[in-house]
């Protein structure tokens, strides 16, 4: 990847929360295949296991912070971040946007949440109408939503496509008429045209050439700086969310096991599944030859491994790694890491 520019750290520690989970769990009927679809249909009783996709999670994100937000394929970030971003209710715990709980919201409160908070997705085209124009696609929502005036959108669609680095001079093509990398851009400009001041970023730049990526990831955090944008970055790969992130949360297996400053998650790795997880990032030679790669599968969230969810593949499990569930516990200033080696001593 070419270089991304760090942006200047913004001192968010004393900012409110953007957005605040309190003992979030999201649990999902698992879902049936072809065969168990067809028996239940024929009145047959199917069981139907429950999937633990995220499993009491605490987090605060400040206004102005990059949180980055890391595990591997199936550990929940994306149930996590259709959490945050109010498009899916947690099935227990409380979701607070600005201080106040999601469900106590009046319904023009609960709109202007829904619009000042906006996700960008891996697949942009999946994303995008193929049938409307990107004069459409970007200048819908503002005017549907009362932002612009029916004879100012043309304008505001310009500037918007501007903003995202795009021509506005392409603007009646349609979808399939881009690179995946302009598609990207085009979402970013629907999204910031309903004037969000948060972004939940779901592997937004996973589907993009690694060229392109740090293009995009450029302009997220040109982004923040023009528009002073709070950002929830979803990433399996560490790599990605390093230079962009003021802070950092691994989860693994519905949980939180670690989370600090991206200062502290590189330099000072706490848990063993984040320094298993660093030892995969290519660029960072002298980590990959001081911890090993995590090993095996990620074990399924219909049956997760009872104390630490971690330690079938830890190297250092002992005994009451499989039989008591760690807490996050400050282990340096600011720095959580749920792991019992750090009571062991
Ligand atoms: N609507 C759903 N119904 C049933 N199970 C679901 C549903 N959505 C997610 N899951 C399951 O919940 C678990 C967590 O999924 P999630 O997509 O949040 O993980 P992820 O870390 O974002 O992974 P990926 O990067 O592969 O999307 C997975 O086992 C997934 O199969």
């Amino acid at each position: 990847m070419s270089e991304v520019l760090t942006p200047p750290r913004v001192a968010a520690q004393d900012a409110a929360p953007i957005i605040e989970l309190r003992g979030v769990a999201k649990r999902f009927a698992d879902r049936l295949d072809v065969a168990a679809k067809l028996a239940r249909r024929l009145g047959v009783r199917v069981r139907q296991d429950v999937v633990h996709a995220v499993d009491g999670v605490d987090l605060a994100i400040r206004r102005g912070e990059v949180v980055g937000l890391v595990g591997e394929s199936g550990c929940g970030k994306s149930t996590l971040g259709r959490m945050v971003a109010g498009i899916m209710p947690p099935s227990d715990g409380a979701v607070l946007w600005r201080g106040r709980d999601l469900r106590s919201l009046s319904g023009a409160e609960a709109r202007e949440a829904k619009l000042r908070t906006q996700m960008i997705f891996q697949d942009p085209y999946a994303s995008l109408n193929p049938r409307l124009r990107v004069q459409d696609i970007v200048g819908e929502a503002p005017r549907v939503h009362g932002l612009v005036g029916r004879g100012e959108v043309e304008g505001y669609v310009d500037g918007q496509l501007r903003r995202a680095g795009l021509d506005p001079a392409l603007k009646r093509r349609y979808p399939h008429q881009f690179s995946g990398g302009q598609r990207q851009r085009i979402g970013i400009a629907r999204a910031l045209a309903v004037q969000p001041d948060f972004l939940v970023c779901d592997e937004a730049v996973a589907a993009l050439d690694v060229s392109i990526q740090a293009q995009i990831l450029n302009l997220f955090m040109k982004l923040r700086r023009e528009l002073d944008l709070t950002y929830l970055f979803i990433s399996h790969d560490l790599g990605v969310v390093e230079h962009l992130s003021d802070r950092v949360v691994i989860m693994y297996l519905g949980r939180v096991v670690e989370e600090a400053s991206a200062e502290a998650v590189f330099r000072r790795p706490n848990h063993p599944y984040t320094r298993a997880l660093l030892a995969e990032v290519p660029r960072i030679e002298v980590r990959k030859r001081a911890f090993a790669g995590v090993k095996g599968e990620i074990p399924s969230p219909l049956n997760p491994p009872g104390g630490c969810h971690f330690h079938p593949r830890c190297p250092h499990a002992f005994a009451r790694c499989r039989l008591e569930r760690p807490v996050l516990r400050e282990v340096a200033p600011g720095h959580r890491s749920a792991c019992h080696l750090n009571e062991a001593t």
